[in-house]
């Protein structure tokens, strides 16, 4: 659909119907009959009222009559981040919920991702992890593969290959005494992530990334995260890990890392707490905590089915918005049973509501706010803002064509006159991927698959 018009962008597409997104200043902003045009590079090029179909088709060259028109009961809204997903431990989602997290590491995590040296067994899980969490809606996922280069290498290629935006981590631990198999010597854990790195980079890839990820402090030796560090300031890259998750965790880095201030101090003092740090859980932070995260502009990943499925803790995400730390979802897979950014929301308002038991001052988060966590939030919690997260002119067109009343789908029900906000709502509490009609990544429709030879 490109012509001869007064700007310098050729459009693609142009979409015109309800687009719901989050802006710093409003949680839920609902633009009603507007159009949306997306050039050949899949940014969003321009949005205008949908009255307006004649003069902006003339401006910007293209065809009125190949406007995509949304139904009744549709609306875009922006791909939702999943800023915390170990695509490695989806094979056993959905069971082994019955340990708190260090036996649980050791019984089930370990000795399943240790699997991960046979590529076919990787291709198989990473392919299967890819395609549910697109279709579920991540159109950004930040992802935890295992100690093994190669397979964490294949994640990155199959998520390029479905056009996912990703993270990818190449896990790194040169401290595990339970099962001792799976583990790096920290020589192999420093030269592997540097291979990692590399060849990652070489790829060109669009879309996905690499980020440096030590596991969490108490499966590396402070030469490993001092390693680390050096290696992510020096590539300005993302960096993830685990902080406060459990009361005991945090215990045992106090015994084993005495003389630092506290957990964050520990990743601080190694040049691991930055403003493209995400850190997952954080349950047990404490204000001081907090302050140097903020200071630092490192983000949290707040991952409220792992958090009550291994009963780690629960988040109070008020006290981080509060700190004015940058705050995402995550879905944690597999201490996390659901690889559905869906499930995530809900189980935030869930905990949330909980805390509100507890103590009915509590400041219970809103559906919005949490909307705006899924989406605008995750994106700032991984520092990809200025590329995704709602639709702002200039940023990809990372998109999910809902429709709240999709034939066959789980909500029966939609009452006369209900508008797009209560149809937001509707989708988030009862919603699954039938109702996502479509998803895109980077203006590019990567939902439905395209069969490939
Ligand atoms: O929920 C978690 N999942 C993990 O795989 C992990 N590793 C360290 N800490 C962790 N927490
Ligand atoms: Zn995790």
């Amino acid at each position: 659909m490109t012509s001869s018009n007064e700007s310098a962008v050729d459009i693609a597409h142009v979409y015109r119907g309800t687009f719901v997104h989050s802006t710093d200043h409003t949680a839920v902003e609902i633009l009603e009959d507007r159009l949306l045009g997306v050039d050949t590079e899949g940014k969003i090029a321009f949005i205008g009222s949908g009255q307006e179909v004649d003069s902006l088709s003339q401006k910007w060259g293209f065809e009125a009559l190949a406007v995509t028109q949304l139904g009744q009961y549709e609306f875009f809204m922006p791909g939702m981040v999943d800023t915390h997903i170990h695509a490695s431990q989806y094979s056993y989602a959905g069971t082994a919920l019955d340990l708190p997290l260090l036996q649980w590491l050791n019984t089930y995590t370990f000795p399943v991702e240790a699997c991960y040296k046979d590529l076919e067994f990787a291709r198989n899980v990473y392919t299967h992890v890819v395609k549910r969490t697109l279709r579920n809606g991540t159109t950004t996922a930040c992802y935890f593969a295992t100690i093994h280069t190669d397979a964490s290498l294949l994640l990155g290629q199959i998520a390029n290959d479905f056009g996912q935006r990703a993270l990818v981590g190449k896990v790194c631990m040169d401290t595990n005494n339970f099962v001792p198999h799976y583990r790096e010597t920290p020589e192999e854990s420093h030269d592997e992530t540097n291979r990692f790195i590399s060849e990652m980079l070489k790829k060109k890839y669009p879309l996905v990334r690499p980020v440096v990820t030590p596991r969490f402090a108490l499966s590396c030796s402070a030469a490993l995260l001092g390693h680390l560090g050096e290696i992510a300031q020096n590539n300005h890259l993302h960096i993830q890990s685990h902080i406060s998750e459990t009361k005991e965790e945090v215990k045992l880095v106090k015994e084993l890392f005495p003389d630092y201030d506290s957990y964050t101090d520990v990743y601080h003092k190694h040049n691991l707490l930055t403003d493209k740090t995400v850190m997952a859980h954080g349950c047990h932070l404490t204000d001081e905590e907090l302050k140097l995260f903020r200071e630092k502009g490192a983000s949290v990943a707040h991952c409220p089915n792992s958090n009550i499925s291994l009963c780690s803790g629960m988040l109070d995400a008020r006290r981080v918005l509060n700190h004015k730390v940058k705050l995402g979802l995550g879905t944690d897979v597999a201490g996390g049973y659901s690889p559905s950014m869906l499930d995530a929301v809900r189980r935030t308002l869930d905990t949330s509501k909980a805390l509100t038991i507890q103590d009915p001052q509590y400041q219970t988060l809103t559906f919005e706010e949490v909307f705006r966590l899924a989406t605008l939030g995750g994106s700032q919690a991984l520092s990809l803002d200025e590329h995704t997260g709602n639709f702002q002119v200039g940023k990809d067109f990372d998109a999910l064509r809902v429709n709240a009343a999709m034939e066959g789908g789980p909500i029966d029900l939609i009452n006369h006159g209900e508008g797009p906000k209560v149809l937001l709502e509707k989708f988030l509490n009862l919603g699954d991927d039938r109702n996502i009609a479509e998803v895109y990544v980077a203006g590019k429709r990567v939902v439905p698959f395209v069969e490939r030879p």
